[in-house]
């Protein structure tokens, strides 16, 4: 009856819709480089994938050193969910949890064994092929990554790759029995599982794919299976530490968010094998942060890195006593606050506050004059007892790598990574951020750029690798190897493109009306699949990404107002929980495993169906596959920024739409062709 009553309500509302299906954009999607006014490059459409695409193929002395193998293109009987739906639950999961499990330290070192006899072999194989003269070599051939390259002889399931048979049970729990390696997984597989042996240097590896292809598997099981590997060694050389947490890996993130998702994801992977995985998270607080710019905005809010606020890190029983940790998750900054205590930075953080918001003002304002005052008058700011000890961190995985090495993140990074180089005995150099990238041809010729080799394994991820990225990597890890997806830089397959048109009336009316017509169409199909069955119609849910706060406050206030209950989250949301995702609860993926949180109603006026948020969470996060639409109300920084809110839909193979609202009439609708191409060039 509820049903009954709610589907001739979601219908009658979004008949009145005007929101156009069709193409009309316009302010939409504009590169930086157009919007500073520089010469335009519309006039090639596909220049911001090819910018993006070109960026990842070695140059100069990379050239040389570094290899890149892209993975052929998956033919359809070869997709990674063949013969199963990727979240539908495996009936024989509990029946198998209750096998035994061959996870004894007995059946491990066996493992092991039978592993170095056949990379073994392999090498002889490899070295005998050598001498014969090979014809494919990574090195020696060009690839260009936005074609299919055929290598073959990459594993075609998990089960042909040595994991160990507790690691392969926990994937086959969390993505399904005949779940096949996705490209990515497949590559990393190849080449990152069998690197091991102990003669053999430190792996450095990029891995690049397009959102939502299986990124954290792809590092997870080399990560997870060499910790395993490497336990009784590391339980006998390990250094001596006072400091309560000595970790073996870290992964470091952007959000709090994507560090819990991925530690709870780590968890699961890891239970049988019985590595120790924790997350570094740290409680969310309120900012008065004003910076323009995504990253400088995600950096500040995310982190909160300037106020002394009291807030704590999410480390349960957080004291001196000694917390065996193998994997730690967290974002860079809480990975330094732990190494060199809390507080360490702060003197630095106020002057550097106190100097921005004299640059602002141009005279100094009441608190940056007390707070320059107190570093002046020689303040001491109380630094807490450092927790974590980085001699024993044999990887680091750094994931999002082009947020983590963009100009706003990467001094914690690079100081991080510089840290834990230093705490094995092997400080590399720490280039000064100006230096990094050479401004002129004269400082060009003055830099003379150090390549860096950590002491530890070194893996980088992500969907998007800008030339930023790209140059730092070839000038600075001239000999990383670089495995891509053929997809890189493109919208997922099974995502789809729709751009909307204002109506000229209020937006936030527009909006309400295309919500309604994505309920509407939800009901269309319940109506036709289940011919009139009692049982209430399944509505998805739906993603809203602004720019700004407050038009996430105001369009999450207008929503709710119209019997829309939604979750509005920004940076510094009051619902952002501390230590948990909870406040994400219902958006963000369960796994099979998860115990199911049945939701209060299917009602979207009692149940938040619709998240309303900005660039914060599109970076990383697996949302439900209930989330079949994502709306990108405002326009995008940049393409980047675009590749990333889209790819919050249309994971793991699951369909997914991505509307773009913009101007058809008007001022600004001129564009709406170029804005067409522009994302045109990224679709499938
Ligand atoms: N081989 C596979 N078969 C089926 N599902 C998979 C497979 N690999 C990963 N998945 C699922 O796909 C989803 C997306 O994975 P993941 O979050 O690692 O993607 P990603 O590439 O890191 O995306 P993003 O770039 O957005 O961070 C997850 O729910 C994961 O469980």
């Amino acid at each position: 009856m509820l049903a009954a009553l709610h589907l001739s309500r979601v219908l009658a509302r979004s008949t009145g819709g005007s929101v156009s299906p069709c193409i009309h954009t316009s302010s939409v999607l504009l590169s930086p480089a157009r919007r500073k006014g520089r010469k335009s490059n519309s006039k090639t459409p596909s220049s911001p994938k090819s910018r993006l695409a070109k960026s990842l193929k070695p140059t100069g002395k990379a050239k040389r050193l570094g290899t890149l193998e892209v993975a052929p293109k998956l033919t359809r009987d070869r997709a990674p969910h063949e013969g199963r739906t990727p979240y539908e639950p495996n009936p024989s999961r509990r029946q198998r949890i209750s096998e035994p499990v061959m996870s004894t330290r007995s059946a491990e070192k066996k493992h092991f064994a039978a592993l170095a006899h056949s990379e073994r072999v392999d090498r002889r194989a490899a070295a005998a092929q050598g001498r014969r003269g090979s014809t494919v070599g990574p090195m020696e051939k060009e690839f260009d990554i936005t074609s299919s390259t055929s290598l073959g002889g990459l594993p075609k399931n998990f089960k042909s790759s040595p994991l160990l048979p507790g690691l392969l049970q926990c994937l086959h729990e969390l993505i399904g029995e005949n779940a096949k390696p996705t490209a990515i997984q497949a590559l990393s597989l190849k080449h990152l599982i069998k690197q091991h042996n102990s003669d053999s240097r430190w792996i450095e590896c990029l891995l690049a794919s397009e959102t939502g292809s299986g990124k954290s598997i792809a590092y997870l099981l080399p990560l997870l299976q060499d910790l395993k590997r490497t336990e009784l060694e590391s339980q006998a050389s390990s250094r001596k530490s006072s400091r309560p947490l000595n970790p073996r890996a870290l992964v470091l993130a952007p959000t709090h968010e994507l560090s819990r998702q991925l530690a709870g994801f780590a968890k699961k992977l890891s239970h049988i094998v019985k590595l120790r995985v924790m997350c570094a998270s740290r409680a969310n607080v309120p900012s008065t942060a004003k910076e323009k710019g995504t990253a400088s905005k995600m950096k500040r809010l995310m982190e909160g890195v300037d106020h002394n606020d009291g807030a704590e890190i999410f480390i349960p029983g957080n004291g001196r006593a000694s917390r065996p940790v193998d994997l730690l998750v967290g974002t860079p900054m809480k990975m330094l606050e732990l190494e060199r205590g809390r507080g360490w930075n702060w003197e630095q953080r106020a002057r550097e506050r106190a100097l921005r918001i004299n640059t602002k003002d141009g005279v100094a304002g009441q608190d940056s004059l007390q707070e320059a005052s107190a570093v002046d008058l020689g303040r001491k700011f109380w630094v807490d007892e450092p927790e974590m000890g980085l001699e024993n961190v044999e990887w680091v995985i750094v994931d999002e790598a082009d947020v983590l090495f963009d100009p706003d993140f990467q001094e914690s990074t690079r100081m991080l990574l510089a840290d834990i180089a230093a705490a094995r005995g092997y400080p590399v150099p720490v280039t000064p951020a100006h230096m990094l990238v050479p401004q002129d041809t004269q400082q060009k010729a003055e830099i003379t750029a150090q390549p860096i080799s950590y002491p530890f394994n070194f893996l980088l991820t992500s969907a998007t690798i800008p030339n930023s990225l790209s140059n730092y990597l070839a000038t600075y890890h001239p000999t990383l190897t670089r495995l891509a997806s053929p997809h890189l830089h493109h919208l997922p397959r099974t995502l789809r493109t729709e751009h909307a048109s204002w109506t000229g009336g209020n937006k936030d009316v527009d909006i309400e009306r295309r919500i309604r017509r994505v309920w509407a169409e939800d009901a269309l199909v319940h109506a036709k699949t289940t011919l009139g069955s009692p049982r209430s119609v399944k509505l998805s849910k739906v993603i809203v990404f602004c720019n700004k706060r407050r038009k996430v406050e105001e369009l999450g206030a207008f929503l709710d107002g119209r019997g829309i209950k939604c979750v509005a989250l920004t940076g510094n949301a009051d619902g952002r929980q501390r230590g948990s995702n909870h406040h994400l609860d219902g958006f963000l993926k369960q796994n099979s495993t998860d115990v199911a949180v049945p939701p209060l109603s299917s009602d979207p006026a009692v149940t938040p169906h619709v998240l309303v948020t900005t660039s914060l969470l599109s970076r990383g996060l697996d949302f439900h596959p209930d989330i079949k639409h994502v709306f990108i109300v405002d326009e995008p920084r940049n393409m980047i920024d675009f590749l990333h809110r889209a790819g919050r839909t249309g994971r793991a193979g699951e369909v997914g739409k991505v509307v773009v609202f913009g101007r058809s009439k008007g001022r600004g609708s001129g564009r709406a062709v170029e804005v067409r191409k522009r994302i045109g060039a990224f679709a499938a």
